[in-house]
């Protein structure tokens, strides 16, 4: 159970409950005075010995990789769709997991998350072996995953965002956690007592991704966030992304938009048929255009002009 009540720190560095806004209008950014937080990145990358941000306390690194999967194979039914796929995500790092479609990269989250049980290989989360584990305790263990729009349709903005506190153990962090969510999106929290059946798709897709704010998780695992949104509610959302990994939440992402993956995360998996065919820097993906189309078209040849 990790401890309650952390804050978010402020470029002046001062300390809020209250998360910065992100950049745009629509999460919240007209509203409230931009303020970058005051860790950086950079000081907070996994290394082999035990470093703590002294500005950040919250955000330890032990040299434990936050994920770490192996020689995952996996099936529905008979068909086998993973064949020892596996990747790592470091303490502090954003990772994407690209490829074309249906060839298993939510099948992967699935397993790293417990709702699909492996038929071989393993899942570690901060060294530990949860390969077996319920997903239950995968989030005891800091694990947050956000999959689309998936709210609790009956229940209120706010009690789908309470939901996520109960890891913290204190009544009064959730409910703190609750409101600094809810600050950081104006459009919730002027529903927040609306059920969440009555949200847009943006607005479920802001819920959504607002729970981890409130669940503060080590690793936060994201599919497709950006699927069918406006650009500019994208942006707000890839903000927040940034700001919650700046707190030390590791981020393994799922996207389509290779625009968005490549300008958010630091390295990136190529999967194609259920397997890791390529890692790379995303900086080096990014300039390399041809190689991304190529290996988002998933060995097809590439015709001329085509766009990935
Ligand atoms: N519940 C299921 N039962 C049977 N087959 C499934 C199930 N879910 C996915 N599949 C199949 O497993 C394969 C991999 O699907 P998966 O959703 O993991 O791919 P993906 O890479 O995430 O695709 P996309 O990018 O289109 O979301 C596909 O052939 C899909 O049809």
């Amino acid at each position: 159970m990790r401890p309650p009540g952390r804050r978010w720190s402020t470029a002046t560095g001062a300390t809020s409950r209250v998360p910065p806004a992100p950049a745009t209008p629509s999460a919240g950014a007209a509203a409230r005075p931009s303020a970058a937080t005051a860790c950086s990145s950079s000081t907070r990358r996994s290394g082999t010995s035990s470093t703590t941000d002294p500005r950040c306390p919250s955000m330890t690194s032990d040299g434990t990789a936050a994920l770490s999967c192996a020689g995952i194979r996996a099936s529905y039914g008979p068909v086998q769709v993973l064949f020892d796929a596996g990747l790592t995500v470091e303490q502090g790092e954003k990772v994407a997991l690209l490829g074309p479609n249906g060839v298993g990269k939510s099948t992967l989250l699935k397993v790293i998350g417990g709702l699909l049980r492996p038929d071989d290989g393993s899942v570690h989360l901060g060294g530990v072996d949860v390969t077996r584990m319920p997903t239950r305790k995968r989030v005891d263990l800091g694990l947050c995953q956000v999959v689309g729009q998936a709210t609790f349709p009956s229940l209120t903005v706010a009690e789908n965002l309470a939901m996520h506190g109960y890891t913290s153990g204190s009544r009064r962090w959730t409910k703190e956690a609750v409101e600094a969510a809810l600050a950081v999106f104006p459009r919730l929290h002027a529903r927040r007592d609306q059920p969440a059946s009555n949200l847009s798709g943006g607005e479920r897709q802001m819920l959504a991704l607002a729970k981890a704010i409130v669940a503060e998780p080590k690793l936060l695992v994201i599919d497709e966030f950006s699927l069918g949104l406006a650009p500019v509610v994208v942006g707000g959302l890839m903000e927040l992304v940034r700001r919650l990994n700046e707190r030390g939440s590791a981020v393994l992402l799922v996207e389509q938009s290779v625009n968005v993956a490549l300008s958010l995360v630091d390295r990136v998996y190529m999967m194609e048929k259920g397997e890791i065919i390529a890692e790379d820097t995303a900086a080096e993906l990014a300039a390399d255009p041809e190689r991304v189309r190529a290996l988002m078209l998933g060995g097809h040849a590439v015709p001329e002009g085509a766009q990935a």
